[in-house]
């Protein structure tokens, strides 16, 4: 004899929570509802994702007493659900958590109908009584598993892989699990916004998973070794080599290079993996990658290889003693500031001001950028070997430059600007920006400077600086700037951290410099993106 079968009981907390879900569904349509989950994209990139997905469903969990007859106790509330599935990617994230205590405990889905849209209902039977009762109290108060989830019916692998990575590089989601349903023949993908709520895309069929959080991390963790076979590269000189001779295969480049051959394939390997290099049949192309470590060209990046490589690979292996104490861990691996110990080392010194003409790119719009018109002389404080005053007194043959600089530095800079045909034009001033810069100047520039000093410093330079400005005088600030909101993905984020290190320096956030900049006596003004993530902030020598 058939016993009849208790139906289902779901909690009134559940109910209401299903009902909540279901009147979000209803409410928003698809592009608010990419408005609200990723405010990072621009109004055209959202406009183009809203042309590929569409705003699915929400979802939530809830915990019935039974499995048995949830159709029926869902339409008993007035709720319209669909057919009952098993679903396999919660159940997983639900024993993630909890462990045994969920282990083989079924977890179903239903849809349940909401407007236009629906609300995904995933249940976990929880009996009274039950352990699994704490199970549902925790995951009411969190939410785990609710989402919005948005589709596309796109098949094939091109758009699937467009849409990933729109959402990851401009929108700014992180991939947060998910996988293939074999119920629905779905692939699943799960994604956590800055603002830390998720979201699923459901692609056709089944797609490329997202690499597993074990893999993820082992490719993030094995980043120095990236950094050490790039500057290998650079040392010994791969990219010039096969840009004379492309199609050299290892044993040619291990003799060029005095290299152990099948040492030296191997690394070729490495680097292709990475991108520096290309191979077919044994034979090594430089990518376009690679090709910035050639020597000799505009803006190469060898130098910073040799450097990224070397010292500063040093100073940042220090991290935990820079993060626990807030000091500089190039002094203590050198035994001297980053700055005291290139300049009594002529060769490393010189490596570093290339280094900085290397990533000069970020300066190369500046002369355009500002209207120079009125103005007759531009002191360069800190210049360096004189890329930016350089391409100044070239775009504008009325300037005159002031380049003033460490003594050991100066010959670098008049070398290079005389050999730019503008050395006439300019006089090398040997200084402390901390003690005095020189006078009379219409322009200032602080290009690069202020981020390798904490604010205390910073404030003494800006004043040294005022001090020698007259009211009105224009001072022109480049700097990577933090993102905001927190969390943006730049590289001037990474580069704070390596500031740290390295010099006991800073990234910051445009505020910050406007406020360093108002207390040190200036009226901050336009802010203007350069490449490289640079920044270009205007400010005016207040009066008084
Ligand atoms: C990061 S580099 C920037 C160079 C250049 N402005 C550029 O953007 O390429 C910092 C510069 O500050 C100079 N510097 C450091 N301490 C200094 C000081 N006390 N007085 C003058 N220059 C200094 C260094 O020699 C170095 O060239």
């Amino acid at each position: 004899m058939n016993l009849p079968v208790a139906p289902a009981r779901l909690p009134a907390a559940d109910l209401d929570r299903v009902r909540r879900a279901a009147a979000r569904a209803a409410a928003q349509d698809t592009d608010a509802a990419l408005a609200d989950l990723l405010p990072d994209l621009t109004d055209a990139e959202r406009a183009d994702l809203a042309r590929h997905v569409v705003f699915d469903h929400t979802a939530v969990l809830v915990f019935p007493d039974s499995l048995d007859g949830l159709c029926e106790e869902l339409r008993r509330c007035g709720l319209r659900p669909g057919p009952v599935t098993p679903s396999v990617i919660v159940r997983e994230r639900l024993e993630r958590r909890y462990g045994a205590v969920v282990h083989d405990v079924p977890v179903a889905i239903t849809h349940v109908t909401a407007g236009e849209r629906s609300v995904e209902v995933f249940a976990l039977p929880v009996p009274p009584d039950s352990p699994l009762q704490a199970v549902a109290a925790d995951e009411r108060a969190a939410e785990h598993e609710a989402h919005h989830a948005f589709a596309t019916t796109a098949p094939g692998q091109v758009v699937p892989a467009g849409l990933r990575a729109l959402l990851q590089e401009r929108g700014g989601a992180v991939p947060d699990g998910g996988g293939y349903n074999g119920h629905e023949n779905v692939t699943v993908l799960y994604y956590r916004t800055r603002a830390h709520r998720r979201f699923e895309l459901r692609l056709p069929g089944r797609q490329d998973p997202l690499p597993d959080p074990a893999s993820a991390l082992l490719t993030t963790l094995t980043g120095a070794w990236a950094t050490q076979a790039v500057a290998t590269m650079a040392e010994l000189r791969l990219a010039d080599h096969l840009a004379a001779k492309p199609g050299l295969g290892a044993d040619p480049l291990a003799d060029l290079t005095g290299t152990d051959p099948d040492a030296l394939r191997r690394l070729l390997r490495y680097l292709t993996v990475l991108g520096l290099l290309s191979c077919a049949d044994g034979t090594y192309h430089v990518t376009a990658v690679g090709e910035r470590l050639r020597t000799g060209t505009e803006f190469s990046l060898h130098p910073l290889a040799l450097l990224y490589g070397g010292p500063f690979y040093d100073s940042f292996a220090g991290l935990t003693h820079a993060v626990r104490t807030g000091q500089d861990t190039f002094t203590l691996r050198y035994g001297q500031h980053h700055f005291d110990h290139f300049a009594d080392r002529p060769a490393l010194d010189a490596l570093f001001h290339r280094a900085m003409a290397a990533s000069a790119e970020m300066i190369t719009p500046v002369p355009h950028l500002v209207d120079f018109s009125t103005a007759r002389r531009v002191v360069d404080v800190g210049g360096g070997k004189g890329a930016l005053l350089g391409r100044l007194l070239s775009a504008h043959p009325h300037l005159e430059g002031v380049l003033l600089e460490r003594p050991t530095a100066l010959e670098a800079a008049r070398a290079e600007l005389t050999a730019a045909g503008v050395g006439a034009r300019c006089s090398f001033v040997a200084g402390d920006f901390t003690a005095a810069v020189p006078e009379g100047g219409d322009v200032y520039l602080l290009s690069r400077i202020l981020h390798d000093w904490d604010d205390d410093r910073c404030l003494t330079i800006l004043a040294t600086c005022a001090a020698a400005m007259r009211p009105g005088a224009r001072l022109l600030v480049v700097e990577r700037l933090l993102p905001l909101p927190e969390g943006t993905p730049s590289p001037a984020v990474a580069w704070d951290v390596h500031m740290l290190c390295n010099v006991g320096g800073r990234e910051r956030h445009e505020s910050h410099y406007r406020d360093l900049l108002t207390r040190a006596g200036f009226t901050p003004g336009a802010c203007r993106a350069l490449p490289l993530s640079g920044f270009l902030i205007e400010a005016v020598r207040a009066e008084g």
